[in-house]
């Protein structure tokens, strides 16, 4: 589904991004770890072209979006939840519901199948996203993400500042969206039993390199939670 090969960033004159290989097939939940500042963020900006790559290429479906401007992008089917949400606070919820549906014609229904994953939306369809909690508003950034009916889901961090019962409902929204496999997830996260436990795949990286990768459930076995506390 997705395929990343030699990719390379640069902010100015820093290298970020050390040539990252990998795959993130149909189904699964492709996990990125790393502390704070290890370029995370920076690959989830790169595949969303939010900023241009300048080496390597990064294909969905076998064809090279690795060009394409973000628009593009979600147009050929990504769906992109970035760090603190970034939802729209002075919109409505049904408003922020149909930014995700912008490409398509304004005659677009927002999909019901959202409130269903999310049914507090539903609820709370002409507050502003401002007046949400932050777990509401992680819920309506995922719920626009998948507005659009993406096949590769990236999400930055949707647990970061979040109460516990709202993370157990996202994680059970992407284990689910995951399973009908219809959809590549790659999910960066720092909350390490939350990763652990979504991950089909894991990959850990340090200073814009991958350093260690896996299956899901090797992640205890090859001491990635170790890793990640030193
Ligand atoms: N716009 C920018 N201009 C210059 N340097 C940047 C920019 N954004 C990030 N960086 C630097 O690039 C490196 C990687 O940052 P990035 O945000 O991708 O890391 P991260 O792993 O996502 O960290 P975090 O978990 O804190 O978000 C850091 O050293 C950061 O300071």
């Amino acid at each position: 589904m997705l395929k990343v090969e030699g990719l390379n960033q640069y902010y100015g004159g820093s290298h970020i991004l050390r040539g990252l290989d990998f795959e993130a097939k149909l189904g699964e939940v492709t996990v990125v770890l790393g502390r704070n500042g290890v370029g995370k963020t920076t690959l989830l900006k790169s595949l969303m072209g939010v900023v241009p790559i300048k080496a390597g290429s990064i294909a969905l479906d076998g064809g090279d979006i690795s060009r394409d401007t973000p628009y593009e992008r979600v147009r050929k089917g990504v769906g992109y939840v970035p760090q603190g949400r970034e939802i729209f606070g002075r919109l409505t919820v049904e408003d922020n519901l149909r930014m995700g549906l912008a490409y398509k014609s304004g005659s677009t229904p927002i999909p019901d199948e959202l409130f269903e994953l999310f049914p507090v939306l539903r609820q709370m369809i002409q507050r502003r996203g401002g007046d949400l909690s932050g777990g509401q508003q992680q819920q309506l950034a995922i719920a626009r993400a998948l507005a659009a009916g993406p096949k590769l889901l990236i999400l930055d961090e949707p647990t970061e500042g979040i109460q516990p019962s709202i993370i157990k409902d996202i994680g059970r929204v992407i284990r689910m969206l995951a399973d009908r496999k219809t959809m590549a997830i790659v999910l960066v996260e720092q909350f390490y039993d939350f990763a652990a436990e979504l991950a089909d795949q894991y990959l850990v990286m340090e200073r814009g390199e991958i350093i260690a990768r896996g299956r899901g459930h090797e992640m205890e076995a090859h001491g990635v939670r170790q890793l990640m506390s030193i």
